[in-house]
């Protein structure tokens, strides 16, 4: 998923997926659960995959409209999948929840060639837009938990806050976690 939002929303276990989609046999939407503990407590993610599908985005809307979060991913060896990440922004500030959670990837950290995209400018973009960043890799692993962990850390501060609780700073605590890729897939 590359260039596009993925959708996370947090249920109780057991729960029925509240998003549904037209039936089209070529669109493509896979939903996946994962389950992260944040502070003792399991929290369901349920994330949507939109799978490369842009050419569907009125269809797109109807899911990550009622979104938690949403993850978007750029390739970092892929300028358009960057690019891209602009268009979606301003989709979802006008078809996402006000308060919906956005997180920007860079994924494919682990290439040593081909990068096109540099981690300073998924950072620039991602400050521009008040959005926390850091560069993953589904291949290693790396920042990929520290990315469902963040989300799940906010969801559940959010549902269970209390007054006099010290808030949570999403971005803040992803800076203090994440790993940056070695130095030689750097441009
Ligand atoms: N090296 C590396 N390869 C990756 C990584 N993530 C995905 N890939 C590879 O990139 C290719 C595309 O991966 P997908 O997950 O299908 O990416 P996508 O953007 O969802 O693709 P579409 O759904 O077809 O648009 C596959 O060959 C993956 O194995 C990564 O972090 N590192």
């Amino acid at each position: 998923m590359t260039g596009k939002p993925g959708a996370a929303a947090a249920t109780r276990d057991g729960e029925v997926p509240k998003l549904s989609l037209p039936c089209s046999p070529s669109y493509d939407l896979t939903r996946k659960n994962k389950v992260v503990t944040v502070d003792g407590v399991r929290v369901k993610l349920q994330i949507w995959d939109t799978a490369g599908q842009e050419r569907f985005r009125s269809v797109t809307h109807a899911y990550y409209r009622d979104a938690q979060a949403l993850l978007l991913l750029y390739d970092i060896t892929n300028k358009s999948s960057f690019d891209n990440i602009r268009a979606w922004l301003t989709e979802i500030h006008e078809y996402a929840q006000r308060d919906v959670v956005i997180m920007l990837l860079g994924n494919k950290a682990d290439v040593s060639s081909g990068r096109v995209i540099r981690s300073e400018d998924g950072e620039m973009l991602a400050r521009e837009y008040g959005v926390p960043f850091m560069e993953t890799s589904a291949k290693t692993g790396m920042n990929v938990e520290l990315a469902f962990l963040a989300i799940a850390k906010e969801l559940k501060y959010r549902a269970r806050q209390q007054a006099g609780e010290p808030s949570f700073q999403i971005r803040d605590y992803i800076e203090s976690q994440k790993k940056r890729p070695s130095c030689c897939s750097f441009l």
